[in-house]
């Protein structure tokens, strides 16, 4: 596959996987999302990689989430090769490849962005790092892990802050939260994530793949109310009262869901 909005390369024994747009702060298409799952499961077959890390080009954002500009044009985001919008895959092919996935933070994580690095096993954030979500700014949720994972990891009142508000948080506030597992300055990010990357590779393959899906069984049953937001999200996108978001985001200018109450 010809990568347009990711680049792959491998250093040491870490695959590093960037989105690249960074003209749409690393916001994501459907193109994107079907370019990290191929990447991701590139460096699922390589024995040349004992973890991943996952990070964004420029130090803006590391991913702001679904592109709202192509979806209030065309009502989507976008095209795929195979046809499939498929989030929910990236979602569980981060769950399951049986390595470690290091976040990379270097800038804005939010929306889409910010449920992928909840996903991710560990984060380093750089220290100029924002966290939150914005869906329901723009009629968009992920009522399955964006909410219900994040609420283990951080607990039920945070997580509920974090979606019913739609505010942003520091690095150093994601630290004190339990959201991420170290801040660094923003120079010494990705040196730092490949020392994470470095020890990793040290250990049993076996014993570190185990561990994974020790950790992800606690969780998997969440997987059924990820199919049922799904089905839920692709029903709003439809509706007027997504349109006003993704319409009030391109013009600037704060939605008015009054009417849709
Ligand atoms: C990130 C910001 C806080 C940064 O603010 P700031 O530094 O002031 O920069 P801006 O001037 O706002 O932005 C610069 C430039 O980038 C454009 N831009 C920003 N965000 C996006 C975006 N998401 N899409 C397209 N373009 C974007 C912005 O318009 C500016 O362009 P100019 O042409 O220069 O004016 C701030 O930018 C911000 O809050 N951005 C919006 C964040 C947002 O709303 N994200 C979408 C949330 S909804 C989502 O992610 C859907 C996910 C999803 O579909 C899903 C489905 C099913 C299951 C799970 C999911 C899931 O959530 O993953």
């Amino acid at each position: 596959m010809n990568y347009e909005d990711v680049s792959y390369e491998i250093s040491d024994a870490a695959a590093i996987i960037t989105i690249n747009r960074p003209d749409r702060l690393n916001s994501f298409r459907a193109r994107t999302i079907e370019e990290l799952i191929h990447a991701f499961k590139r460096a699922w077959a390589s024995r040349d990689v004992a973890a991943v890390i996952l990070t964004a080009a420029g130090n803006r954002a590391f991913c702001v989430g679904g592109d709202q500009k192509i979806f209030n044009e065309t009502g989507s985001y976008g095209t795929s090769e195979n046809g499939l919008w498929e989030i929910d895959e990236l979602h569980t092919v981060i769950r399951n490849i049986p390595k470690p996935v290091i976040a990379a933070i270097n800038g804005h994580a939010i929306g889409g962005g910010h449920v992928i690095h909840v996903l991710c096993d560990v984060t380093i954030a750089a220290e100029h790092a924002k966290f939150g979500q914005a869906g329901p700014r723009v009629a968009s949720f992920d009522a399955g892990w964006g909410a219900a994972y994040l609420a283990r990891t951080i607990g039920e009142k945070r997580a509920r802050e974090i979606w019913f508000f739609c505010r942003q948080y520091t690095a150093q506030q994601a630290l004190e939260w339990g959201l991420v597992n170290k801040v660094v300055p923003g120079e010494q990010l990705l040196d730092e994530a490949k020392a994470w990357a470095k020890d990793a590779a040290a250990m049993s393959p076996t014993a570190l793949k185990a561990l994974k899906y020790g950790f992800n069984a606690d969780s998997a049953q969440i997987f059924g109310a990820v199919k049922m937001a799904a089905v839920s999200l692709e029903l709003l996108g439809s509706t007027e009262e997504s349109a006003e978001g993704k319409q009030a985001f391109v013009d600037k200018r704060p939605p008015n869901f009054a009417q849709f109450r």
